[in-house]
C-alpha cells in the first residue's frame, strides 16, 4: 500500500554568505496513514528543516532543495510550483509547533480565528459558524468553550494557547499533523493532558502524525515509529518498543541514556 507521506533522499541546504550548511543528508522516511511516527534527534541534527520542507516552508532563501521526493498520497510535493502547494497547506497537512502564537493571531479573539479557519476550509455558514468554534474548542479540551472563544489568546494559559492551536489546526481535518516539539514548553502534568489529547483526536479524526521531538519520554508515550535523526541524516528507524529495547545505533544508546524515566521504567 502507498504510505501517505513518503520522502526519498530529501537534501536540504542552507546557502549563507558563500557558505553551505547541509541541514539534511539524503533523508527517506514514511508515514502511514493513521500512524505516529516520531523523528528524534539532539538539537541541530535537521528534524525541523525536514518538518518544514515538506510544506516547502524553509525560507527561500537561504533554503534549496537539491534533491529528493516528498511524496503525498505519490504525488510529489517538492516538485509542484508554489501556488500548487498552497491547497496542501492547511488541507491535507496541518502544522502545530511549540509556540502557539507561531499560527495564532495575537490581535483577534480565538474564536474569531478559528471561525476564518472553519469558513475557508469547510465553507461553514455566517450563522453556523458561532457553535462550530465552540465545538472545535470543546473537541481540544478547552473548558467554557463558548466563553473562551471570546478571548484573545495572551488571555489564556499557556495549556489552553496549545489546545486553541490544535483545534484551529484541526479545522481542516487534515490527513497529516506535523507537530514539531507541541509539548516542550509546557509543564510535565500539561504535557501528558496535550499528548493525550492529540492520542484522542487522532483517534477519532483517523489522520497520521508526524512527531517532532528531542524528548524519548514523549516518543514512549505516543509513537507508533520511531526514526533517529543525527546531523542531518537517519541513522536508525525501529518500531517504539524495539527501539528503546534494543537501540540499533550508539547514537541511539546515548539518547536513551540522557532519558533516565525512560532507564528507571526498563529497569523495573
Ligand atoms: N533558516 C535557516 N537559516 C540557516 N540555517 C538554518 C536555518 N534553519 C535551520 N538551519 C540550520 O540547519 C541545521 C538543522 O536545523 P534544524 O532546526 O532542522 O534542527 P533541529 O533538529 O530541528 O533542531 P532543534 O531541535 O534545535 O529545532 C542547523 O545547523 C541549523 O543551524
Amino acid at each position: 500500500m502507498t504510505p501517505l507521506l513518503r520522502i526519498r533522499d530529501l537534501t536540504v541546504d542552507f546557502e549563507l554568505d558563500g557558505e553551505t550548511v547541509h541541514a539534511v543528508r539524503g533523508v527517506s522516511l514514511e508515514v502511514a496513514a493513521g500512524e505516529t511516527l516520531a523523528l528524534v534527534g539532539e538539537s541541530g541534527s535537521g528534524k525541523t528543516a525536514t518538518a518544514l520542507s515538506i510544506l516547502r516552508l524553509n525560507p527561500q532563501p537561504p533554503c534549496v532543495y537539491p534533491a529528493g521526493t516528498i511524496e503525498l498520497d505519490g504525488a510529489d510535493l517538492l516538485a509542484r510550483p508554489e501556488p500548487a502547494l498552497r491547497p496542501v497547506r492547511g488541507n491535507d497537512v496541518a502544522m502545530i509547533f511549540q509556540d502557539p502564537m507561531t499560527s495564532l493571531n495575537p490581535l483577534k479573539k480565538v474564536g474569531r480565528q478559528i471561525g476564518e479557519a472553519l469558513r475557508l476550509h469547510r465553507g461553514v455558514g455566517r450563522r453556523d459558524v458561532g457553535p462550530a468554534v465552540v465545538e472545535a474548542l470543546a473537541e481540544a479540551g478547552v473548558p467554557r468553550p463558548d466563553e473562551r472563544a471570546g478571548q484573545y489568546p495572551h488571555e489564556l494559559s499557556g495549556g489552553l494557547r496549545q489546545r486553541a492551536m490544535i483545534a484551529m489546526a484541526l479545522v481542516t481535518r487534515p490527513r497529516l499533523l506535523i507537530a514539531d516539539e507541541p509539548t516542550t514548553a509546557l509543564d510535565v502534568t500539561v504535557q501528558a493532558q496535550i499528548l493525550e489529547l492529540l492520542a484522542r483526536l487522532q483517534d477519532r479524526h483517523g489522520m497520521a502524525i508526524l512527531l517532532i521531538t528531542h524528548d524519548l519520554g514523549v516518543v514512549a508515550d505516543v509513537a507508533d515509529r520511531v526514526a533517529v535523526m543525527r546531523a542531518g541524516e537517519i541513522v536508525e528507524t525501529a518500531r517504539c518498543e524495539e527501539l528503546f529495547a534494543a537501540p540499533s545505533h550508539e547514537y541511539t544508546r546515548n539518547l536513551l541514556a540522557a532519558t533516565p524515566r525512560l532507564i528507571e521504567g526498563a529497569s523495573r
